[in-house]
């Protein structure tokens, strides 16, 4: 082959690659400003972020601990344990800036939620509570809350809540906002706000009509039922039933046994995991139609992409 013609072809193979590069930034781009709208209220629904951290922050004690590990998986904690782990105002701020963290994370694939010392959470902390009973205070206080579980449900990541001990409240609405829910034997999960003369305001209730239908949802919130591990898989809202490593001999700790759990579906690169979740999310909360335009961008970005490649070559057959 002549020089000139080779070098031609070289050029025009290298200016598809910039095309397809410049695409797929774009792609991305489109993505990543889907992913940080993905806020439900901003400054034309008179939301100020700034205003109400500064007040929250007021309420201290407890944190929010973030440990990233090489595994892909994640282990939010939410850590209050003198108050059953309830959210104090600075863990509220803390859990924005985790989930921050999250959706910049390339390397992620899955993240488990659990609280520490044996419980899961006990909802907003009633000191706090207490001290923004007003109406204003209160709506921030939801907003902002509705917001950042709203960015944790939809983060490119596999999410798990494991529920070990109590899930109350505001603590039984966060586990609506991972993907799945693993409950160890004698745990509960209950949404109590109708004995607080309450109703679910951190999204609780759109998530859970959402997972178990409204019949459930209905009876969930209007008996303030104690879903135990069995009521919860009947009923679609818990996912499994982990055994609890201190009542039953030789089992696993249930960290272990939630990543074993998360590790079937977190198996694999993080940008096919991150993709599947992507797809998942748009099949889940768009309409029809905006929801198979995501699917196609997405799926743009993983066919011919390494993985795909990789898969291409290796001739595998799936048996
Ligand atoms: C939109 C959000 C709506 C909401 O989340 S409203 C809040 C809903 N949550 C609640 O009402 C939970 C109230 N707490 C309880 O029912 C019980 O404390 C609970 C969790 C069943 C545990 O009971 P016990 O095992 O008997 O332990 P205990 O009552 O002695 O609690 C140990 C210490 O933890 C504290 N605690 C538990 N839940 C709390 C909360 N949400 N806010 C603030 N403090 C809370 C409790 O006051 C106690 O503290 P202390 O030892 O008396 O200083």
């Amino acid at each position: 082959m002549e020089i000139a013609t080779c070098s031609r072809m070289v050029l025009c193979a290298l200016r598809q690659q910039v095309l397809r590069c410049s695409s797929h930034c774009r792609t991305w781009a489109r993505l990543l400003q889907r992913q940080r709208s993905s806020c439900v209220y901003s400054s034309i629904h008179g939301f100020n972020q700034d205003e109400i951290r500064e007040k929250l922050q007021a309420f201290h004690g407890g944190s929010i601990d973030l440990l990233k590990q090489d595994s892909g998986i994640a282990v939010l904690t939410i850590n209050n344990p003198s108050r059953m782990n309830a959210f104090s105002g600075s863990m509220m701020i803390d859990l924005e800036e985790r989930v921050s963290q999250l959706e910049n994370w390339p390397e992620g694939k899955g993240l488990i939620v659990q609280g520490a010392a044996e419980t899961f959470c006990s909802g907003s902390d009633l000191n706090a509570v207490r001290a923004i009973s007003n109406q204003q205070d209160g709506m921030k206080m939801c907003m902002f809350m509705q917001n950042a579980l709203t960015r944790l449900l939809r983060l490119p990541l596999i999410s798990v809540a494991l529920v070990e001990g109590r899930a109350l409240g505001g603590g039984a609405e966060l586990t609506t906002a991972c993907d799945f829910r693993l409950m160890e034997a004698g745990s509960v999960i209950q949404f109590v706000h109708k004995h607080m003369g309450l109703v679910p305001g951190w999204g609780g209730a759109a998530r859970l009509v959402h997972l178990v239908g409204s019949q459930n949802a209905l009876k969930l919130l209007g008996g303030a039922v104690k879903v135990d591990p069995e009521l919860g898989v009947n009923i679609g809202l818990v996912d499994g039933v982990l055994e609890g490593h201190q009542k039953t001999e030789g089992a696993a700790p249930l960290l272990q046994q939630a990543e074993n759990w998360l590790s079937r579906y977190t198996k694999g690169p993080a940008p096919v995991i991150q993709a599947v979740k992507k797809v998942v999310l748009s099949g889940r909360e768009l309409p029809l139609s905006e929801a198979l335009r995501t699917e196609k961008d997405i799926f743009g970005m993983v066919w011919g992409a390494p993985a795909n490649l990789e898969a291409l070559a290796s001739k595998s057959k799936h048996k």
